[in-house]
């Protein structure tokens, strides 16, 4: 244990230590010296310079502060809370390191108002107002209103420094909220001086303890504490003890000794929620999954369902934002193609009041106007407030266009770019010319209309030019050349080019040669309305696009791209639409920074698969796609966090895992073409999913679309089989 300096020591701690005007008159010395303005170390050396010249403060102090500090740099949090604000000398300190490890938010709770003042005036003096935020109250009020308002989904971490008994039941009452989950950390100050047996017991308690302790009757626990910590603010406070917390969740605890400002011994209980134990877990997520779904039909009075119509129920997309609006009480009506009368997936799902059958457009002015009153039809019979748009890639900008005559035509708003946005996002080169016009990095990209246009970049006649590596892409919606990642220019100028005429580009079968940039892919998806993107999610690409894991949001990786987006949906100025970049990172230059490093290969101007993400978000991403319906401007909008998901649990589809993981591999182990490790591989990583992930159509409370899916699959599948 470290040892404690001496001259460093607070005055002594007298009978009555806190709220006798020293607050004040520490806020008085400090301001009263301008040359601290805008110093965070600086207002932090002078706090301390009051605690030991003048008056006590119960201030976490230096030598545990450090502990914490270290702590933010190691976890770097995007957020943080502390629970205690009081005179902010805590907040300063751990506020200043959040934001130098590129974190973007501290809440500190605080219930005397007073204090709260005090430390405002501090914060503003320090230079911390675009990080900080005070919250007025009890840490239980405060807590639950930061969940209520999706201020805070996961805690990052928390320092809990306030009222000793409301440690544990403030941290049941986060675990209940689903605030806590692998990767949280917590430093609880003064668990030696004045101490707080109860709280090391609950986070020093392994998963079996907790869950017996949950048979017992909850009651409040303010007898074990030593000294006068209970009754610190006059007499023992009543606590909630209605949330009963998470006891699946595993900690890992440990004291870190140190001293308290005055030189007295005490510590600081680091815990880090290190994981969650599976199958029960996995029961009180069906069992969470249905009341969640019954938490919907007994919304409150004055709550105002809205009519949302979603195109593409058919899809997991469609049928995912379909059911997000159900939960949260709306009325949904869905709509979809159905190509040779067979009826789609979604029609099936209990979340809608009426399902239409629309017709795909074919090109043509008349069959788009066609389409687009189709659905005018539908907005005005039904009354619908929102639109929104989930169409697949066949029907993009024809789906720009019904938007235009929706919004012209009715109230109805939609969330869906127009016409001409939508055809520059969507064909790659108008995308790729208008990033670069943006100023935001690109991949060298140029527009093919014949094999002579391709074998000028790829074999130009200036000898000594630096040879870069290119991939054609079709412009068109051309899948046959979708998954060919061929290199070009080949060995030879003619191997070159018997690859590009079999690829045959012309003016009506346009292609792109791209730049390729080594590295992993990652799609995006954005919820975009006004210029500002609300919702956001982030994967690896995966083959076939079947498994969806997102990026933690915490991360550097999904910052960058999330910046990206925010961007690019800036410059393109006042638009509303789904919005979907798929990007390289180049992994060569490890020494520029990330947005840098991000290379935009192409967009999709709609909804993306990655929405299944945020099915425990659905309030959220509800509430930002409910935001296009407020008057146009976001002037005066209490503008909320971007939403994120909050889990990084995968999304499969059990189906397509079936046929490819066991199926396929086992038909070609038989065929002596693929090896047994193989198959025990694939076997592994099916098993994985199926135990740890969760299918993207299923849902305990809405079974029917999976069932059809997988019913008209077999039937399609037989059919098939029988015709080989
Ligand atoms: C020990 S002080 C916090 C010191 C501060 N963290 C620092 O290091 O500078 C405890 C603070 O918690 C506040 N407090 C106590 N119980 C609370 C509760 N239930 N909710 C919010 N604040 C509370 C008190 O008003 C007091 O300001």
């Amino acid at each position: 244990m470290p040892s404690f300096e001496e001259k460093k020591a607070y005055a002594a701690q007298e009978e009555t230590f806190f709220d006798d005007g020293r607050e004040e008159e520490l806020v008085d010395f400090v301001t009263s010296q301008p040359k601290h303005r805008g110093s965070p170390q600086g207002v932090l050396a002078a706090i301390d310079e009051f605690g030991r010249t003048r008056k006590y403060l119960m201030n976490v102090g230096e030598d545990k502060g450090s502990i914490v500090v270290e702590l933010i740099r190691e976890t770097r949090p995007r957020t943080m809370i502390e629970l205690g604000g009081y005179c902010g000398y805590s907040t300063i300190l751990f506020a200043d390191a959040v934001r130098a490890a590129g974190g973007e938010k501290y809440y500190s709770l605080e219930r005397n108002v007073n204090f709260a003042k005090n430390i405002k005036a501090l914060i503003e003096f320090a230079g911390l107002t675009d990080i900080v935020e005070v919250v007025l109250g009890p840490s239980d009020d405060g807590i639950k209103n930061l969940h209520k308002t999706g201020k805070v989904n996961h805690i990052d971490l928390m320092f809990l420094d306030h009222y000793k008994p409301a440690y544990t039941t403030d941290l049941k009452l986060c675990e209940s909220l689903g605030l806590i989950s692998k990767g949280t950390v917590l430093a609880a100050d003064n668990v030696i001086t004045p101490g707080n047996p109860p709280y090391l017991k609950y986070v020093r308690s392994s998963v079996e303890e907790k869950r017996a302790a949950l048979t017992q009757e909850s009651k409040q626990d303010t007898e074990n504490f030593p000294g006068q910590s209970a009754t610190q603010y006059g007499k023992v406070e009543t606590l909630g003890t209605d949330a009963k917390g998470n006891p699946h969740l595993v900690y890992e605890s440990k004291l870190v000794e140190s001293f308290e400002p005055t030189g007295v011994p005490d510590g600081i209980e680091i815990t880090r929620c290190v994981e969650e134990d599976f199958l029960v877990s996995f029961f009180a997520g069906a069992a969470k999954e249905i009341e969640h779904k019954r938490q919907c039909i007994s919304s409150s009075s004055t709550f105002q369902p809205r009519v949302i119509l979603v195109t593409g129920v058919g899809m997991s997309k469609g049928l995912s934002i379909a059911r997000a609006f159900y939960r949260e009480g709306h009325h949904v009506i869905g709509a979809d193609f159905e190509p040779f009368g067979i009826p789609v997936c979604g029609r099936f799902s209990s979340t809608l009041r009426k399902f239409y059958r629309i017709s795909k457009p074919t090109s043509g002015p008349a069959e788009s106007r066609g389409y687009a009153e189709g659905l005018l039809d539908i907005v005005n019979r039904e009354s619908v407030d929102l639109w929104v748009s989930c169409s697949g890639v066949a029907s993009a900008v024809q789906d720009g266009e019904a938007a235009e005559i929706i919004e012209n035509e009715s109230k109805c708003r939609a969330i869906q770019f127009g016409a001409q946005t939508t055809k520059t996002l969507d064909e790659k080169h108008l995308f790729i010319k208008q990033t670069r016009k943006f100023g935001l990095n690109v991949p060298e990209t140029h527009l093919i209309t014949s094999v002579e246009d391709a074998l000028r970049v790829l074999h130009p006649s200036e000898k000594g030019m630096e040879r870069k590596q290119y991939i054609m892409k079709s412009v068109g919606l051309d899948d046959t050349t979708r998954a060919d990642m061929t290199l070009l220019p080949q060995a030879s100028s003619d191997d070159t080019r018997s690859y590009l005429a079999r690829l045959n580009p012309s003016v009506s079968r346009l292609f792109v040669l791209q730049q390729f940039i080594s590295g992993p892919e990652y799609c995006t998806h954005s919820v975009i309305i006004r210029g500002r993107v609300m919702v956001f999610a982030a994967c690896r690409s995966a083959e076939l696009l079947m498994h969806y894991e997102a990026v933690s949001p915490r991360s550097d990786l999904s910052r960058a791209l999330q910046k990206y987006s925010e961007i690019y949906a800036a410059k393109m100025g006042c638009v509303t639409g789904h919005f979907s970049i798929d990007f390289m990172l180049d992994e060569r230059s490890t020494e520029l920074d990330l947005m840098s490093r991000l290379y935009p290969i192409e967009c999709n101007p709609r909804a993306h698969t990655a929405v299944v993400l945020f099915e425990q978000e659905s309030g959220r991403m509800v509430d930002a796609y409910l935001s296009a319906l407020e008057v146009d401007g976001m002037d005066g909008i209490d503008i909320q966090p971007v939403v994120t998901p909050s889990t990084t649990k995968g999304y499969y589809w059990i189906g397509h895992d079936l046929v490819t993981c066991v199926l396929l591999p086992l038909l070609s182990t038989m065929a002596m073409k693929g090896s047994i490790s193989s198959l025990t591989e694939k076997r592994k990583v099916f098993l994985h999913h199926l135990m740890f992930w969760k299918d993207g159509t299923y849902l305990l409370w809405d079974p029917l679309p999976f069932w059809w899916l997988y019913y008209v699959e077999l039937i399609e599948f037989g059919m098939d089989w029988e015709q080989k």
